[in-house]
């Protein structure tokens, strides 16, 4: 089955944040002064079971969704989660599934996860300086051991991409070593666009890192080929080194916004479904699924939800909306 919203655009991928709790605190995500010692993070009863995520992934895929990415907070610290994937992998009609993480627990976890099912990675990392790193993800744990959990990874054969937040002020100069470094290992790393989710993280239009000025930084050291988009809705803008197959790309949520194309719902940490990242509302999915409802009831409560979606926050973002548009934390809902 295929549904779509009030612009016509279908439900085909579903990210799943498994827990709002995280071992980094990244400075533009969660925040050390707002995430200290007393924040009070879900306790597990409020989170959805292993068994509650898949009964709703089924619904979803019914529903037409190819594509579903594991999230949080920090995905591998939610106990047991290579059982969460191969409950996933079971689903029929299911194309993809994917896990973005911070990659500190990924060492030890890789190869359980690749047994379950699991066939690839997006791995966070915004800088190689170790010091630098370390300022950022303010939680004392080095590059080397993320780099460690990487060659990990595709050493039992999962597929590995980068992710790497750009900030003004705070890791601009390390865009050319970072993709000398991964264009070497023939990874593929994105540079994203600092957002403004939430209201915690300090965002402002003047920290920004343009693509445009990412691009032009590149351009001085290495040639690029634009890629075509492998489908529509894809997330990331892909250019290729020429003469190799390695790739870069752009997630451009703030200068090029792609909410056009936008094929996402997302499941927060506390079973909310929202349906675009800088929502302020979610649906209650856990209470829904606690008080008895059938698959049939599920189902419809989601294409009623898709079928009125109007959201395009990107493309409509202005100074005003930046600053004081309620949002929900990128800790629960997972990017
Ligand atoms: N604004 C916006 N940002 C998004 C959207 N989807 C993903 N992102 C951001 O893109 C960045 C990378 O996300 P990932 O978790 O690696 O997921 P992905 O890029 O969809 O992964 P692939 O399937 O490998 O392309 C994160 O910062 C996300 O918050 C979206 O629909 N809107
Ligand atoms: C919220 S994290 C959750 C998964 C995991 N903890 C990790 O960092 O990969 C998902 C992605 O969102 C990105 N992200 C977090 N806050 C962001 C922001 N304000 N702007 C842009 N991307 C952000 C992270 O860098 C990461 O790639
Ligand atoms: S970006 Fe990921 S690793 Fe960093 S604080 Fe947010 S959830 Fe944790
Ligand atoms: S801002 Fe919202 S609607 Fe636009 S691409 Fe991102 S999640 Fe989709």
């Amino acid at each position: 089955m295929r549904i779509t919203d009030k612009f016509g655009r279908p439900l085909q991928d579903l990210r799943i944040s498994v827990t709002d709790r995280c071992n980094f605190r990244c400075t533009y995500c969660m925040p050390k002064e707002i995430f200290g010692k007393d924040y009070p993070f879900l306790p597990k009863s409020q989170l959805l079971s292993f068994e509650e995520i898949e009964r709703l992934a089924t619904s979803f895929v019914k529903l037409g969704v190819k594509k579903i990415r594991l999230t949080g907070g920090e995905p591998l610290l939610r106990r047991g989660l290579p059982e969460l994937i191969s409950k996933l992998s079971a689903i029929e009609g299911l194309e993809d599934i994917g896990l973005t993480t911070n990659a500190t627990l990924l060492e030890k976890l890789a190869g359980e996860l690749k047994g379950a099912g699991l066939k690839r990675i997006n791995v966070s990392l915004d800088a190689l300086d170790n010091k630098l790193f370390q300022s950022i993800n303010d939680s004392g744990i080095s590059t080397e051991r993320v780099l460690r959990g990487i060659d990990k990874a595709q050493e039992v054969g999962l597929h590995v991409k980068v992710n790497m937040v750009v900030k003004k002020g705070m890791n601009e100069h390390e865009i050319v070593p970072m993709a000398k470094f991964f264009k070497e290992k023939g990874i593929t790393l994105r540079f994203i666009e600092f957002m403004d989710v939430g209201k915690t993280n300090g965002w402002d239009f003047s920290k920004v890192v343009t693509k445009k000025q990412i691009f032009d930084q590149l351009s001085s050291h290495f040639k690029l080929e634009q890629v075509d988009p492998d489908y529509i809705g894809e997330v990331a803008k892909r250019y290729r080194y020429v003469g190799s197959n390695t790739e870069v790309g752009f997630i451009t949520s703030v200068s090029e916004s792609f909410c056009s194309t936008c094929t996402r719902a997302r499941i927060a940490a506390d079973g909310k479904l929202y349906t675009c990242l800088f929502a302020a509302k979610g649906f209650d999915f856990k209470d829904f699924l606690r008080t008895g409802k059938s698959d049939e009831e599920l189902e419809k409560q989601i294409i009623t939800i898709w079928n009125q979606r109007t959201d395009r926050y990107s493309a409509e973002r202005t100074e005003e909306s930046a600053k004081n548009k309620d949002r929900i934390e990128m800790s629960y809902i997972g990017g």
